[in-house]
């Protein structure tokens, strides 16, 4: 059986612990059944997951394998790993909503998307993440009583993402817990009206709207003093026509959304000024995990 599972680029800006996205940019596991267990590890960080105690993908599946089957799973486990550790690209929520698939799906127990986004809130307390790498698309999701509620919509083929992903990680929980605790009402409101926006433009796909009404009060002026260079990167983005610039998920990656056209010349502008991040145009993605028996 082989699983794959997107990136994700959450936030999008305002709409923290709210809105997010797929990218077509995925992690890849194989899983064999076998007398003994063991795991290959290749791709993005590699060398640093391998040296970890415990594997966390094999940590959860193991976990739902046993409570669906009453057994002690053997598989061997080989991973191809393309989304990068601590860029805001949604790693560990990659390897949360594969392992629990994987494991209804090993399990041969039936299962809706839903409960595996739910289940997943047991690993990861918001929903931006887990949701379109389960789901796809661009998703709006909110938490209420321990339940995601949600909806997504098809991102048109005519938009690609920009993405810099700089030589320096921002760990989420950490980045999370240096946040204000209380914030002025026209900072709220700032918030709300600008994520409201971008959900109704992803909606109606009346993108253009989009270059005059996205900000944030929240989180992403404080995550990007972690790295500087993040204000020239938005700065270059709209410049050379990004329709939003925005911190991805807890960063440091900055994601841009923009035109397929207009592409090209966002990337070259941000390769030309950022010689040691890296730079990918890539396309969306619309389906979420998926399993190939
Ligand atoms: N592909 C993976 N395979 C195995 N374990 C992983 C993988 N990705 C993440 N993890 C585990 O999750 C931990 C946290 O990963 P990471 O720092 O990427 O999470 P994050 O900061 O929540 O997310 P993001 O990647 O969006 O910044 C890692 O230290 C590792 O233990
Ligand atoms: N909403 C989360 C996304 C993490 O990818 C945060 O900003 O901490």
């Amino acid at each position: 059986m082989v699983i794959t599972v997107p990136a994700t680029s959450a936030n999008l800006g305002p709409g923290f612990d709210t809105l997010g996205l797929a990218l077509n940019l995925r992690n890849e596991i194989e899983i064999i059944p076998s007398e003994k267990q063991e795991i290959e590890i290749y791709g993005e960080n590699a060398d640093f997951l391998k040296k970890l105690p415990r594997n966390y993908f094999v940590e959860i599946f193991t976990e739902h394998y046993k409570y669906l089957t009453d057994k002690e799973p053997k598989f061997k486990f080989k991973f191809n790993n393309k989304i990068p550790l601590s860029r805001g690209l949604g790693s560990s929520s990659a390897v949360i909503i594969a392992a629990i698939t994987a494991a209804y799906e090993a399990a041969q127990v039936p299962y809706k998307k839903d409960k595996i986004i739910n289940l997943a809130l047991n690993y990861e307390p918001h929903p931006d993440n887990i949701t379109p790498a389960t789901l796809g698309g661009f998703c709006v999701a909110k938490l209420r009583k321990n339940r995601v509620y949600f909806l997504k919509k098809f991102i048109p083929t005519y938009l690609r993402a920009v993405i810099v992903i700089p030589n320096r990680p921002i760990s989420t929980q950490r980045s999370r817990e240096a946040l204000k605790k209380t914030y002025p009402l026209k900072d709220v409101v700032a918030n709300i009206s600008s994520s409201s926006m971008i959900t109704a433009a992803f909606f109606s796909e009346k993108f253009d709207i989009l270059k005059y009404i996205v900000e944030d009060k929240i989180h992403q002026e404080n995550r990007m003093k972690l790295v500087p260079d993040l204000f020239k990167v938005r700065e270059i983005a709209l410049r050379e026509g990004a329709l939003m610039s925005t911190l991805s998920g807890s960063g440091s990656t900055f994601f841009n959304l923009a035109y397929k056209d207009d592409a090209y010349s966002i990337y070259a502008a941000l390769k030309d000024n950022f010689k040691d991040f890296n730079v990918k145009i890539l396309n969306f993605d619309n389906l979420g995990v998926k399993v190939y028996n």
